[in-house]
């Protein structure tokens, strides 16, 4: 019969307006339900309109359009916010088909008359001069100057509508652009911080299509090799979410960002948003996206969605697919993982995640362009574990996490993943900032947890290298791994080190027992 060449069906048309979550959820079904592959620019588009309609032109004062959530009341936005009258959540503006469709024809225009794919070759691959002449369609037609971290910058509904994108967004925005063209070959790769495409037979080529970071020098057209040989963290020693047409959905729905202010998110956006990522969990393509199901799990807790699993296993789930697809290089599903223990208080199992996220990162070389990673850790090790050590620090109770070895053991595997990140790299990560939350955080546990510490050399000591070697004459180095009923903790040599020094420092400070005079 007549090939449908329109981007719906009658059927989908008849969805819209769309006016709630549920006509949102229907589309994507039907959508991903197809035997052709999705059309990125099209759903790109579709939930852009929502989100930046829904956020961005926001009338806060009384008789809100949508209903909003406030994260910390206080005074002023108690009388900012008139609470709008109930409304049933899922009500949206109408998102018209026309509107939808006029944007959606645009994109195509503009890509298949700015690129004349004769000049690429014949092949049904994409060709490096392809990818980059793409790259350079986008990105010369942003506009010139604007802050690139604002939110709601990450659609195509914002690059047709405002001509700005973040740096995910130009990815995104260029792997449609190679689908209009159809070079189905043409994918995104995610690490935690970056995205770049492969392409070409088996996927082997990779190019940087997008900028990253500030004052960082764009590397357009380049392969990824060198990110990679660097052991940077943002290229994930090369253990990048390798994206399908489906995973790549799963990205954009992903990258929603329901914030209206820095306090205010929109129910309905962040409602739509959870429940379209059910709709890719259903359908396996959260199964090896290790940050999506992260996303979902902190959506989980916030409103849990009745008869789904409970968030803890989504967060679990994650760490689960990064240790086995990713090698364990991937940091986020820890720190995810941590943020809820934290939040919930269950600080022994959040300095157990953060350990975790310290071994993810240890065998890194710290590098420039590796700085959110860098704010992460800081504001776990000088922020959030302070806290847990002063809301713990009563102390009193034999239960407190002060008196427990395993905790200190967590604590110490912590700082010891991040010296061990320093170890190599050509960028300091430690400095005296990170020093005084250290001895402070030390020096809480109690001088007995700390003596049943054991230190054993985790890996077999290279011939004489200085900082493998135990020091001449010192106790017995124990190998046995931790045994469950020991009250004893076993800690890889290289923090014995580390510790010993911090024993003498903390002890000076404390006057207990320093380690040669046990
Ligand atoms: F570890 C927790 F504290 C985190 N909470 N939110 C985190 N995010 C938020 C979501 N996020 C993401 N969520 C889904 N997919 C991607 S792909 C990507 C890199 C880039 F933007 F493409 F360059 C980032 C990212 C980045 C990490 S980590």
């Amino acid at each position: 019969g007549k090939r449908n060449m329109d981007a719906l069906s009658e059927e989908e048309k008849r969805l819209f307006p769309l006016k709630t979550v549920t006509s949102v959820v229907s589309l994507f079904e039907s959508i991903l339900k197809r035997t052709t592959e999705p059309d990125l620019a099209l759903l790109s588009i579709i939930v852009g309109c929502i989100e930046n309609t829904l956020t961005c032109n926001q009338q806060i004062l009384s008789g809100a359009k949508s209903t909003v959530i406030t994260t910390t009341v206080d005074e002023t936005s108690e009388k900012l916010l008139a609470i709008p009258p109930v409304r049933k959540e899922d009500d949206f503006p109408e998102i018209e088909w026309p509107i939808v469709e006029a944007l959606y024809v645009k994109f195509r225009a503009v890509i298949k008359s700015s690129v004349d794919v004769t000049q690429y070759g014949c092949s049904e691959f994409a060709t490096r001069e392809l990818v980059k002449k793409v790259s350079d369609v986008i990105w010369n037609t942003l506009t010139r100057s604007y802050y690139k971290d604002r939110a709601h910058l990450q659609s195509l509904y914002s690059y047709l509508t405002g001509n700005k994108l973040d740096c995910f967004g130009v990815a995104l925005a260029v792997v449609a652009g190679c689908q209009v063209l159809g070079f189905n070959d043409v994918h995104l790769a995610l690490s935690e911080d970056h995205a770049w495409v492969i392409f070409g037979l088996d996927g082997k080529e990779t190019a940087e299509v997008t900028w990253h970071g500030k004052g960082n020098e764009d590397k357009r057209g380049q392969p990824v090799d060198a990110g990679i040989q660097a052991r940077s963290w943002l290229y994930v020693s090369g253990n990048p979410v390798i994206c399908s047409r489906f995973t790549e959905v799963a990205s954009l729905v992903s990258s929603i960002n329901p914030s209206i202010t820095a306090t205010t998110d929109s129910l309905e956006v962040a409602s739509m948003q959870q429940a379209l990522l059910w709709v890719l969990y259903d359908t396996g393509h959260l199964t090896r996206y290790p940050m999506a199901l992260g996303n979902l799990a902190d959506l989980e807790e916030l409103s849990p969605t009745p008869g789904r699993c409970h968030c803890g296993q989504l967060f679990s789930q994650a760490i689960e697919v990064a240790r086995r697809c990713y090698g364990n290089s991937h940091v986020y599903p820890y720190t995810y993982q941590g943020g809820y223990f934290y939040r919930n208080r269950m600080y022994k199992e959040a300095l157990e995640s953060w350990a975790n996220a310290a071994d993810a990162i240890r065998s890194y070389n710290y590098s420039r362009e590796d700085e959110e990673i860098y704010k992460e850790f800081l504001e776990i090790a000088n922020e959030l574990i302070p806290f847990v050590m002063k809301v713990e620090g009563s102390g009193h109770s034999a239960r407190s996490i002060l008196k427990d070895s395993e905790c200190f053991a967590h604590l110490l595997r912590f700082y010891d993943g991040i010296c061990q990140w320093e170890e190599g790299s050509c960028t300091p990560v430690l400095h005296i900032g990170w020093a005084k939350p250290l001895v402070n955080t030390i020096s809480k546990f109690d001088s007995q947890v700390r003596r049943h510490v054991v230190i054993s050399c985790s890996e077999v000591a290279e011939e004489d290298t200085p900082a493998t070697k135990p020091p001449e004459g010192k106790a017995e180095f124990h190998r046995e791994n931790l045994d469950a009923n020991a009250n004893q903790v076993v800690l890889p040599w290289p923090l014995a080190k580390e510790q010993e020094q911090e024993e003498r420092l903390v002890d000076s400070h404390v006057g207990g027992k320093t380690a040669d005079q046990k």
